[in-house]
């Protein structure tokens, strides 16, 4: 995960029902054309570019592609934690609509930070929990920030389901890399955001824990209503677990180097 991403939330007015969430046309949540950054000026510059990409209430898609093609950078965007190109389409439905390209170029970085902390999660590559908190403060430091309650239903259905209720008093240094890992998908759900943003969340795990870890974070958030955006590389266990993949390819344009993110065929 890139260096301007910052954990945290908004609750999702309902859990929607898998069968309407699967519907192709299901209420989107993102809806971007021309989404894109740049690096660096000229020759060295290097772009990312999604040119069109609708997210859908309740989905889990992939975004995919070698090392450094960008798949970071995707997510900082759809984060809100980095500045689209000039000319974007930039649109959130949450609780209401929200043209985020317009606060970008209004500056409102308030607004950015509250929409951040209210409706995003985030999963990182190695857990990234406060070491200093107990497994159960890790899962309510977003709660806490936003002045919900710690504990509640939802709190206690994320922990019975990703198996951690044994762990909950201890800090993450007296956990396994597979505990921390499904302990961070309770910390990024337990806020009820929208959309949760997962950076290669199990390229740290062995394969058969990977797919399970995988497999809770899509479950629980379809559940919760929330949208589940994956970067990784790992397209062989993005296919076996039937995920849309949006796939980078080099960037067609004679000027500079980059990447333009698409759906895989
Ligand atoms: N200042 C810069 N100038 C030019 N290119 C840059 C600059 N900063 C970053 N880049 C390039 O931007 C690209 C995007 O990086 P990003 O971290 O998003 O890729 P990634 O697909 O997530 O990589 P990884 O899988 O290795 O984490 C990389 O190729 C990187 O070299």
């Amino acid at each position: 995960m890139g260096p301007r991403m910052a954990p945290l939330e908004k609750r999702p007015d309902r859990a929607l029902p898998p069968a309407v969430l699967d519907a192709p046309n299901a209420h989107p949540l993102i809806e971007a054309t021309g989404l894109g950054f740049r690096y660096g000026h000229g020759r060295g510059a290097f772009e990312v570019s999604v040119p069109s990409l609708r997210i859908s209430r309740g989905e889990t898609l992939a975004i995919t592609g070698e090392s450094g093609s960008g798949k970071s950078t995707v997510l900082e965007l759809l984060g809100l934690a980095a500045p689209p190109l000039e000319g974007a389409h930039f649109c959130w439905h949450a609780a209401a609509p929200v043209d985020v390209a317009a606060l970008w170029r209004a500056r409102a970085e308030g607004a950015l930070a509250r929409m951040r902390a209210r409706s995003i999660g985030f999963v990182m590559q190695t857990g990234g929990l406060l070491p200093f908190l107990t497994v159960r403060e890790n899962i309510g430091i977003n709660r806490r920030l936003l002045g919900l309650p710690t504990e509640d239903d939802r709190i206690a259905h994320l922990v019975k389901a990703l198996e951690i209720g044994a762990l909950l008093d201890r800090r993450p240094a007296q956990l396994s890399v597979g505990q921390q890992q499904r302990v961070s998908i309770g910390r990024a759900l337990a806020h009820g955001p929208a959309l949760v943003l997962a950076d290669e969340p199990s390229s740290a795990l062995d394969p058969r824990l990977a797919d399970r870890v995988l497999g809770l974070l899509r479950d629980l958030a379809i559940e919760s209503g929330a949208s589940v955006v994956i970067a990784t590389h790992e397209q062989g266990r993005v296919r076996a677990l039937g995920l849309r993949e949006i796939r980078a390819r080099p960037l067609e344009a004679p000027d500079r180097l980059g990447s333009c993110f698409e759906d895989a065929p």
